[in-house]
């Protein structure tokens, strides 16, 4: 049966003028977390590397209001030389699945038109994920938005651990703008270093010296995923929290803290399914996995070692 995309949640958000940022999408009322917001079909997917020409021919293939609509959308100053439509689709796009039809297997962008109105921010409230089976890219709320409050997503979630300076650095190299999303527009070495902090604790984590029992050394390492939790909370990130359970969980199973263990996978399944949509297919395995696991009555440890901060 072919899917059918919920309509667009304008009873929830509205567009208009963002001050800095051209065009973007502003709550109406309170959004609780995890509303889904919009569900965009592409209008084309193409891989990288293509010309001006590929999208251009792409593009006259649809009725004139959807070519009116696109030729409407922002072009970056950085892409000018692409060409009136490679330009306007790379300023655009977000990564949309793979190609399965002709077997290579290649990362597809996708051109969403609905979509392509969300503006980035450093602290974004706003997640998307690609759905492959209905063909709809989904967008949910990261947490709960206030009232007139911006909806926006993140262009490169990497780049969220790094410093004001860094983040606004990239996003001018890829994405052709100087980032004026909260998080940017004043200067804050707090929230640098608190950055710094989490992406040692995220993309860096420490590794076991000779000189520590695999215990201490677990001890360190499970303050160091607390501390990480909480400076999430403080820079009001919802990304990342699934990485930090799930370590949390890792690190429980390799201290025999069963029961533990079992607390952290479920954080990091809550926290994937707010990022990510209800299907982590990973984390869900793992927790049908220690549930299954944690009803042999002989596997239920004495010892409670790591609870969750
Ligand atoms: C995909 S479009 C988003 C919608 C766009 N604002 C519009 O008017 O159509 C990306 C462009 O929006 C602007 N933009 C998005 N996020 C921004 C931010 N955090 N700070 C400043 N400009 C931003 C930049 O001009 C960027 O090239």
């Amino acid at each position: 049966m072919p899917y059918h995309p919920i309509a667009p949640r304008f009873d929830l958000f509205q567009g208009c003028e963002i001050p800095g940022a051209g065009f973007g999408y502003v709550a109406l009322q309170d959004i609780p977390k995890g509303t889904i917001l919009l569900e965009d079909t592409p209008i084309f997917r193409l891989p990288e590397g293509i010309t001006n020409e590929v999208v251009r021919n792409h593009l006259i293939r649809l009725p004139p209001t959807v070519q009116q609509q696109f030729m409407d959308l922002c072009i970056g100053y950085q892409y000018l030389n692409d060409g009136e439509y490679l330009g306007r689709f790379r300023a655009n796009a977000l990564p949309c699945g793979y190609d399965n039809v002709d077997g290579t297997g290649r990362k597809l962008a996708g051109l969403l038109l609905l979509a392509a109105r969300f503006n980035h921010s450093c602290v974004p409230n706003v997640t998307f994920k690609w759905d492959s089976q209905a063909g709809v890219m989904r967008f949910c709320a990261l947490s709960a938005i206030s009232r007139a409050q911006e909806l926006c997503i993140a262009y490169d979630v990497s780049s969220l651990l790094f410093t004001r300076d860094a983040r606004r650095a990239r996003l001018q190299g890829s994405s052709g703008f100087l980032c004026h999303c909260p998080a940017c527009i004043i200067e804050n070495r707090d929230s640098d270093d608190r950055r710094v902090a989490l992406y040692k604790a995220i993309v860096q984590p420490p590794q076991r010296s000779p000189r520590e029992t695999q215990i201490e050394f677990l001890s360190r390492r499970y303050a160091q995923i607390c501390t990480a939790l909480t400076l999430l909370r403080m820079e009001g990130l919802s990304h990342f929290r699934e990485t930090l359970y799930f370590d949390g969980y890792k690190l429980c199973e390799e201290a025999g803290d069963r029961n533990n263990a079992m607390l952290w996978l479920a954080q990091a399944s809550a926290a994937a399914a707010t990022v990510g949509g209800p299907h982590n297919a990973e984390v869900t395995r793992r927790l049908q996995r220690a549930n299954a696991e944690l009803e042999a009555p002989n596997q239920r440890p004495q010892i409670l070692r790591f609870p969750l901060p």
